[in-house]
């Protein structure tokens, strides 16, 4: 299995507080956004750097600046929304494009309903953003819809991986490279990560009560 999980001290201590039962709205959302801030430190560690010419105080110095063209971040809505402000903490001048997928609850396929890209997709690296892969459908779909707009260089940061989410994308994308704050065990009958979070975009927009 290839992925990256993200063995940090902090990482394994915010994902443990959201998997408390009684996890509230605010806290699970707030909690989601700081381990995506630390996520995007991570993913963010092989990001190429050029270096430019620059006037400093003492005269002219080498200067490093990210290399090639701006970063698109690609929630997949609604609960990759809830990953962007954190992504965004690091990379503020990140494009945004969207894709807009639901699962449905009997066939657990993506269910399509939205996209928007920025321009030039095939010159930027994309960062998708979605706390869950479960059975990696969302997932594939997404990465789909940006090889169709010709990207090529494509990561993936996720809460929670799945081990059958994680090889589905691995054997339709070996390319895309995932990272985890942590790997699971299993998915239930109802294609839930177990122990996971539960429904995750359900406890970040607070549209259901337990
Ligand atoms: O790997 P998969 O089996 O495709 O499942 C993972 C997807 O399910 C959840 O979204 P959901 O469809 O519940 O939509 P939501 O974000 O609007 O709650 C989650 O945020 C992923 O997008
Ligand atoms: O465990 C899961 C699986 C899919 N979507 C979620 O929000 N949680
Ligand atoms: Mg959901």
């Amino acid at each position: 299995m290839n992925i990256n999980v993200i063995d940090h001290p902090l990482v394994k201590h915010k994902l443990s507080l959201m998997r408390e039962e009684d996890c509230s709205t605010y806290r699970f959302r707030t909690l989601t956004k700081e381990l995506a801030r630390l996520m995007a430190y991570e993913a963010s560690r092989d990001f190429d750097v050029e270096i430019v010419k620059m006037q400093g105080w003492c005269g002219e110095i080498d200067a490093y600046q990210i290399k090639g063209k701006t970063v698109t971040v690609v929630p997949i809505l609604r609960a990759g929304l809830g990953m962007l402000d954190g992504v965004l903490d690091l990379i503020p001048t990140a494009k945004i494009s969207v894709v807009g997928l639901q699962r449905d609850e009997e066939t657990l396929e993506p269910v399509p309903y939205f996209e928007k890209f920025v321009s030039q997709m095939d010159k930027r690296p994309a960062l998708i953003i979605d706390p869950m892969l479960a059975t990696g459908g969302s997932m594939n779909a997404t990465i789909e819809l940006l090889k169709k707009k010709g990207c090529k260089d494509i990561k993936a940061l996720v809460l929670v991986a799945a081990p059958e989410g994680v090889k589905a994308v691995n054997e339709a994308h070996p390319d895309v490279t995932i990272y985890a704050a942590a790997l699971d065990d299993h998915l239930d009958e109802n294609g839930y990560i177990i122990p996971g979070l539960g429904d995750a975009g359900d406890k970040i927009f607070g549209t259901k009560h337990w």
